[in-house]
């Protein structure tokens, strides 16, 4: 595509140097620049991208497209507009032929259980014949391969270099979580989703939203892009967890299309789960959908996975997914990685690696492993540097309330001092201990094999906070860290004394 045709797209611009130029590529990210690239120049929150031009065009930058006065070698074409986010949502789609309009999408959005419902529908979608990428935290995938992945929902930059690629590539569906971050910042623009669930709103997140209400209209965007004016595809649902009182009501009062709520409590649920039962080796419900009473034997267990479940039927559902695919596939799914998964190494006490890292998961994943817990629970858990603050001293007090044995020890401190993020989760740890054992142990390495040192036949051990992350952020850099590895090395030295 040209130049000329690119800016096309844009209103307030204004082009120095030739238009007549091919572009091949869009960054935004001088590493990532090859030949024939717009070198899209962003002022970000630690640098800006405008500084970066040299490197740029040394890589092959033929344009740049910035906001600022710059200067730039001869025959570099300035693409210089108003609002470089406003330009960017409406160029990069269209340079990419607007791929995020040509297959089905469906958008998980809620503050827990967006990865966990993304793999569901994965398999589901799969089962089904279709051929299905997948967006999120843990990594990209198309079909079976995969990519490494920075945020868990991209920027449009990124986000629509990988559509494209999903497209070229023949998938008939992405399923993408849908960060209140990216909804907010937009993203997602240029996107047509099709489905859209809502999994739940607690408190995550303050830090960048500062209050619930506007965290809950970030997430409301989604719902909203469901009847947007310029919509190209039809048939759109939005599946929507009516037990999550405020949060839905928002989701709903944003939703001017189809909808199927979902629940365990609330009684006009559209799909009701009844006799549920929790147990160590899964749960079990009942859910009727067109005067079909569906039965589901779960492998994964705990309440919170039977409400993600229930918003994946909603949504294969809405997708006119074969119900006794979706029963069998979901009565096969065994679990996601880092997501209440089980360490075994011949221990007789469990040990469960989970990502839970907001007090709604915490909560959740404590009384899940309480209700299958035969005698002790001992957690390991922190709380992220340059995140939320304010959900330090709620996940210390639920871990004291709910816990026999507490470890409080750093997760990624990122900038922060991890004696002064230890501090704030132990404000909440403190008053809430009723005799139960606390321990404050900052290496988190150290924390993992005291829990696994402490554990006698029959207890659980949960390492909440970082899941599948293979990674520890710390002021001085990324070091490799993985709560598993970690935890079977620990586990290892006690069987072998
Ligand atoms: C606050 C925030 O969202 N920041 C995002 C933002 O980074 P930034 O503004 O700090 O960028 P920067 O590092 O200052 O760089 C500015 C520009 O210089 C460019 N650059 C930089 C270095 C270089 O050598 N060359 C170069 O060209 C960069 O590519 C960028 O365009 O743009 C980056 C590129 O798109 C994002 O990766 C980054 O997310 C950071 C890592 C982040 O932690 N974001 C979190 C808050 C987030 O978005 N989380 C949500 C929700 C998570 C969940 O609950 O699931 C998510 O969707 O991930
Ligand atoms: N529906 C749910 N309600 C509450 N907690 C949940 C739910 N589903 C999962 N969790 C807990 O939250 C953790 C994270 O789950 P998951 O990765 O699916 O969420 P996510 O929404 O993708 O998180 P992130 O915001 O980091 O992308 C799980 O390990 C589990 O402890
Ligand atoms: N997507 C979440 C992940 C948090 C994971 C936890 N390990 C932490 O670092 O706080 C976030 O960026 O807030
Ligand atoms: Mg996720």
């Amino acid at each position: 595509m040209t130049i000329e045709q690119l800016v096309s797209v844009l209103k307030d611009v204004e082009v120095l140097g030739d238009t007549s130029k091919e572009i091949e590529f869009i960054a935004h990210d001088s590493r990532r620049v090859r030949k024939n690239t717009l070198f899209v120049c962003i002022s970000g929150t630690r640098v800006d991208g405008n500084k970066f031009i040299p490197q740029a065009v040394d890589a092959g930058a033929c344009a740049v497209m910035t906001e600022k006065d710059v200067t730039v070698p001869e025959g570099i074409t300035v693409i210089k507009v108003k609002n470089i986010h406003k330009a960017m949502e409406l160029c990069v789609p269209y340079f990419w032929g607007y791929p995020g309009k040509k297959m089905r999408m469906i958008g998980v959005t809620g503050t827990n259980g967006k990865t966990s419902s993304t793999y569901m529908l994965r398999d589901i979608l799969r089962n089904a014949g279709y051929k299905v990428g997948v967006i999120g935290t843990i990594k990209i995938m198309i079909e079976d391969e995969e990519l490494p992945i920075h945020n868990t929902t991209p920027d449009v930059i990124d986000l629509q270099e990988t559509l494209a690629k999903m497209y070229e590539k023949g998938m008939d569906y992405v399923v993408m979580e849908v960060s209140s971050h990216a909804l907010d910042m937009n993203r997602v623009a240029g996107c047509e989703y099709d489905t859209a669930i809502f999994t739940n709103l607690t408190q995550d997140h303050l830090d960048y939203h500062k209050t619930m209400e506007n965290y809950a209209l970030a997430k409301a965007k989604l719902f909203d892009s469901l009847s947007a004016p310029d919509l190209v595809k039809t048939g759109k649902t939005a599946v929507i967890n009516i037990d999550d009182e405020l949060g839905s009501k928002t989701m709903i009062e944003h939703t001017k299309c189809d909808l199927i709520t979902y629940g365990i409590k609330h009684k006009d649920a559209t799909l009701k789960a009844e006799n549920v039962e929790i147990k160590a080796s899964g749960a079990s419900f009942e859910v009727e959908y067109n005067n079909e009473v569906m039965h589901f034997d779960l492998k994964v267990t705990g309440m919170f996975n039977v409400y993600n479940i229930l918003g994946v039927i909603g949504a294969a559902l809405a997708e006119h997914i074969n119900p006794a695919i979706i029963k069998e596939t979901l009565e096969n799914f065994e679990s996601v990685a880092g997501r209440f998964e089980l360490v075994r190494q011949g221990q007789d006490f469990s040990v469960i690696v989970d990502y839970a890292h907001t007090p709604d998961g915490l909560e959740n994943v404590l009384k899940t492993a309480r209700e299958i817990a035969k005698k002790r629970l001992i957690v390991v858990f922190g709380c992220g540097g340059d995140r939320d603050r304010t959900k330090r001293p709620i996940m210390g007090r639920i871990a004291a309330q709910l816990a026999d044995v507490v470890i409080a020890t750093s997760d990624n401190p990122r900038t922060e001092d991890p004696e002064f993020i230890l501090s704030e989760v132990e404000a909440g740890v403190l008053p809430a201990l009723h005799g139960n054992f606390h321990e404050k142990i900052t290496d988190r390495r150290h924390a993992i094999f005291r829990a696994i040192e402490l554990a006698q036949k029959d207890d659980i051990v949960l390492i909440a906070g970082k899941g599948h992350e293979n990674y520890q952020i710390l002021k001085t850099g990324t070091i490799h860290f993985d709560d598993k590895e970690v935890a079977i090395e620990a586990i290892r030295g006690k069987l072998n004394g």
